[in-house]
């Protein structure tokens, strides 16, 4: 037996068709929707995430404004093209590029920037409404990997409510905000949230009907660890150097024995990645539908 795949890509593409006509819907009000992103200094990996976000965005009609700044810039020079950010009114919605560079602020970027261009939904706003459980439509952006998450398990038929979700790992664009919204009502999953202090890794996992791993250690998660059928995602990523070839290679959480005991398995690559950056999208198409309903008729 071998686990049914997750297809992030695919299910990505048909989010994003979705996506394109409510852009044309928007441009046809005079609304044009655009991300910007900001990212500071030259690590390639967040050049690629960056550049794979404005290739999304140019699919489904959405206007990149891209902000780049040297890996030596200040806090306040930080600071300042946020607020520009901010004032522009091509940006409906945009996101700082985590990590900054050592020693800087990240908490102090994300509270500068404006909740209702939060395209990340990790704003103290934003995550205080998702444990408020205020959000929907009109309201205000869930963070895109967790969203993504619930998306690709719905539009596979995994069911939630009821479930057991083990997710490994605590962090703010994943584990922490992922167990806030799998336990909100409607979505109704009861969490476990381990992490690098949890004693007993393989003894949670195997409660798991849902298995989340995002914690960026190679393989970690083993077959023997996993509830026959259960739904695992592979979220983490970590480039290891491959023996044979001495290239780096994306790597994730999970082995990929798990395969042979999961009923639903993520690829990884091809699996939460894709989605992710089709949910960033789906915020700043929400934000320009929010100014929209908000414009005075
Ligand atoms: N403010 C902020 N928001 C983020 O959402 C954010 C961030 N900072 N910093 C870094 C992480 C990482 N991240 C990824 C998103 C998509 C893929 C993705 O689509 N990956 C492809 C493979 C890409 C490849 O091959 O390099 C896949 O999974 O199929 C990967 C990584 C968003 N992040």
């Amino acid at each position: 037996m071998s686990a049914a795949r997750l297809d992030g890509t695919a299910t990505a593409a048909a989010i994003k068709a979705e996506l394109r006509e409510r852009v044309d819907a928007l441009r046809i009000r005079g609304i044009v929707p655009g991300l910007g992103t900001l990212l500071v200094g030259d690590d390639p990996a967040s050049h690629a995430y960056v550049a794979g976000k404005h290739r999304d965005c140019s699919e489904v009609g959405v206007e990149s404004i891209r902000v780049d700044l040297p890996g030596d810039a200040s806090e306040a020079d930080v600071m300042a093209a946020i607020d520009r950010l901010n004032a522009d009114p091509a940006v409906t919605g945009y996101i700082v590029q985590l990590p900054l560079p050592q020693g800087m602020d990240a908490n102090a970027a994300l509270e500068r920037i404006d909740p209702s261009k939060d395209a990340d939904g990790l704003h103290p706003t934003n995550l205080g409404r998702l444990v408020l459980g205020v959000d929907g439509e009109l309201t205000s952006p869930l963070p895109c990997t967790p969203a993504g998450i619930v998306e690709l398990l719905h539009r596979h038929g995994v069911e939630l409510p009821g479930k057991h979700v083990v997710v490994l790992g605590r962090g703010l664009t994943v584990g922490r905000p992922l167990g806030l919204l799998l336990t909100r009502k409607g979505i109704d999953a009861t969490v476990t949230l381990a992490h690098s202090r949890t004693p007993d890794l393989a003894t949670e996992v195997r409660r798991g009907d849902v298995v989340v791993a995002a914690v960026g250690v190679p393989h970690l998660v083993q077959a023997d660890w996993i509830k026959p059928g259960a739904a695992v995602l592979d979220v983490g990523v970590t480039r290891v150097i491959d023996h044979e070839t001495g290239k780096a290679k994306l790597t994730g959480d999970i082995d990929p024995a798990v395969a042979e005991v999961a009923g639903w398995l993520s690829p990884n690559p091809g699996g939460v990645g894709p989605m992710t950056r089709a949910l960033l999208v789906a915020n700043v198409v929400q934000a320009a539908e929010r100014q929209l309903a908000a414009r005075p008729s």
